[in-house]
């Protein structure tokens, strides 16, 4: 009976207030039934308590893909350097590895990550390790392994050490029965492929940990992100950043999705700032762990066209990979962004003029404004 009591707070959020007063217990601990080495008895008391005006120390996962060097960048800056530690299971380039703090971590290595935190102090973790959606439906298995025994990890690793978690989601956890123009922030959630699957279960676990362990869990759905200097690890959303490489290589483009694919996209800088301002943002301006971000949507034919508006010969072509346009076809079209608009002051910087501008400047495309009659 006192657990059906308890576990109807849990459900009804009651129990969330105490739980961030009294980190300690919001169920008895002998009703977890996560795997054997999972959360001790004495999980969140392991944390030294580190004062609010001290930086955090920050532990980067799976940091030498498309998004961690910036990321690691832009909390560097904000930080400190050597407050920020980088990890992948890859060798680093020279120029990343002399930038600041570097280890190997490997996500399916519970101890080691658990030691990474200990001996570096860790109390804020971006966990961005994953196998994004087309590299995922290639190798299930290993999608699978990564992307949810490796979130496992993580998230027992952040409530035993009281560590702020922020792991990103993504416009793939959403499916073909989801509202796609928009997509709110709570609805039908089935997607049909292994990243997506692993992404809803990231968002249901992180929020099943804050209610369970007080485990301060935040999340981002992330649009297909544009970034200039950095490639995509093989996504659905690729066509939108190899576009501009291939516009300053030699003026044309083999697009892998059809000419009227709309999908939400975002320009690198905007993602990133808006991962640290869910991080920095106060408890209580938080009425959700997962939000939806937002900022432009748009189709490789509009992309183009845009494009076209600084070089007017660019040329695009079309070889549509039925993998990948299905995966793109069952996901949304626009996401709806307004609670994190209306929660913690989200606001996106980049349009699609001032993405592809950007973007063919760090190119070095010459690029010129078609006069507009
Ligand atoms: N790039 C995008 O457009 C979007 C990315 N996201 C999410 O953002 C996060 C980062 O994305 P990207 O940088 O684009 O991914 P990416 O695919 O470029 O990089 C992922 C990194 O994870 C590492 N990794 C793989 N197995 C590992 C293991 N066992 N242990 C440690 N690291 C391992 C890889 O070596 C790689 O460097 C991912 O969680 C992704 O789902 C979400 C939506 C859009
Ligand atoms: C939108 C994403 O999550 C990623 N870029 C992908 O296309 O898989």
């Amino acid at each position: 009976m006192l657990f059906l009591g308890m576990l109807k707070q849990v459900v009804n959020g009651t129990a969330q207030s105490k739980a961030s007063s009294c980190r300690k217990l919001v169920l008895p601990l002998q009703f977890l039934g996560t795997s054997q080495h999972r959360i001790p008895a004495d999980a969140n008391f392991h944390s030294t308590s580190i004062s609010e005006a001290e930086p955090p120390r920050v532990l980067i996962t799976g940091g030498l893909g498309q998004l961690g060097v910036g990321l690691a960048n832009l909390l560097r800056k904000r930080f400190g350097k050597d407050n920020v530690i980088l990890s992948d299971i890859r060798k680093p380039p020279a120029h990343v590895f002399h930038s600041g703090p570097f280890v190997y971590a490997n996500i399916l290595d519970y101890k080691s990550l658990r030691e990474i935190v200990v001996n570096h102090r860790i109390s804020w973790l971006f966990h961005y390790s994953a196998l994004l959606s087309a590299v995922g439906e290639a190798n299930v298995s290993l999608a699978r392994d990564v992307n949810i025994t490796g979130l496992h990890n993580v998230l027992d690793v952040a409530a035993e050490y009281n560590v702020r978690l922020f792991v990103p989601s993504t416009i793939g956890a959403f499916g073909p029965t989801s509202p796609r123009n928009p997509a709110p922030d709570l609805c039908i959630q089935r997607p049909r492929t292994i990243y997506g699957v692993s992404k809803v279960h990231t968002e249901l676990m992180g929020e099943y940990y804050y209610y369970r362990y007080g485990l301060d869990f935040r999340c981002l759905r992330y649009p297909g992100i544009i970034s200039a200097d950095s490639q995509p690890g093989g996504g659905t959303t690729d066509y939108a950043v190899q576009i501009f490489h291939a516009a300053a290589k030699n003026g044309t483009f083999e697009c892998n999705l059809e000419a009227g694919t709309r999908l939400p996209m975002m320009y690198i800088s905007d993602c990133l700032r808006a991962t640290l301002e869910v991080m920095e943002a106060p408890a209580e301006r938080l009425s959700m762990r997962t939000y939806n971000i937002s900022a432009m949507s748009f189709t490789p034919e509009e992309l183009a066209q845009a494009l076209r508006k600084h070089a007017p010969d660019f040329q695009i072509t079309y070889c549509v990979d039925p993998l990948r346009q299905a995966i793109a076809e069952s996901w949304p079209m626009i996401l709806d962004d307004s609670n994190a608009r209306k929660d913690w002051g989200w606001k996106h910087d980049f349009d699609l003029p001032e993405l592809v501008a950007t973007m063919l400047n760090f190119h070095g495309v010459s690029t010129r404004v078609a006069q507009v009659n």
